[in-house]
């Protein structure tokens, strides 16, 4: 990282397969920023988040993502910049035959947490972030969606990431949910200087929390959008 810059991409152009996506996007994140990341279906926005958490090639242009070079990133190191990153879908994709614990305890042992006391410490620590510790022994139907993302904004805590991109995390929940997990990630930015970037079709929701505001549209990535 130089500085507080955790995303820096320049002149970078985005292609699905053959397809040109995004072309010469210039994209700026600092520690603690928090960034709405709106355009319309197909416009763009999750091959752009694809790019930064190095699911697709960075082919032109020049990219950095909390300090690793996204032109030259070997696939050994690609999971060691996904540790530096929280990843939050739509979909909340937890272990349904599983624990809230052992959901969280998967995540720890394949990124390398050995000492079980250390395990069980984090594990406790960032459940308390997103207000579910009594939630640790709960299968995931055994709770509400809502709860269901924040285990899964928990789980993206547990490296402690410099960034949390999230990507439609509000998609299957009721409007009050919606702004409640916002509200967490709102917080978790502030508290803690983690950057944020959601990618939303939801403007109610923007206007709730107003942020700064990206725009993929007609193939380019555009900056500090209103939408009135
Ligand atoms: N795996 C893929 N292979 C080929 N083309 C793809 C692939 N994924 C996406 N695309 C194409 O890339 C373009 C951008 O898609 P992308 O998913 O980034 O848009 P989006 O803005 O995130 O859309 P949505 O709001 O529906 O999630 C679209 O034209 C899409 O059809």
């Amino acid at each position: 990282m130089i500085g507080n810059s955790i995303i820096k991409l320049n002149g970078v152009d985005v292609f699905q397969q053959k397809h040109l996506v995004l072309s010469n996007v210039d994209l700026h994140i600092d520690k603690g920023d928090f960034v709405w990341l709106i355009g319309q279906t197909g416009s763009g926005k999750s091959s752009l988040l694809k790019i930064i958490y190095g699911d697709l090639a960075l082919t032109s242009g020049s990219g950095h993502a909390c300090g690793y070079d996204l032109a030259k990133l070997p696939e050994r190191d690609i999971p060691f910049l996904r540790r530096k990153l929280g990843i939050v879908f739509q979909d909340f994709q937890l272990l349904t035959d599983r624990t809230i614990e052992q959901n969280l305890h998967f995540v720890m042992h394949a990124t390398g947490w050995k000492d079980k006391n250390l395990i069980n410490e984090r594990t406790l620590d960032v459940l308390e972030k997103v207000g579910l510790r009594s939630k640790l022994k709960k299968m995931p139907h055994e709770i509400s969606g809502g709860e269901q993302q924040r285990v899964v904004i928990a789980r993206a805590l547990l490296n402690d990431p410099e960034i949390i991109l999230a990507d439609e995390p509000t998609g299957n929940l009721d409007p009050d949910t919606s702004e409640e997990i916002v509200m967490l990630l709102k917080q978790i930015s502030q508290q803690m200087g983690t950057a944020v970037i959601i990618a939303t079709h939801d403007y109610h929701i923007i206007r709730t929390f107003p942020s700064r505001i990206i725009k993929c549209e007609n193939g380019r990535v555009l900056e500090d959008v209103e939408i009135g």
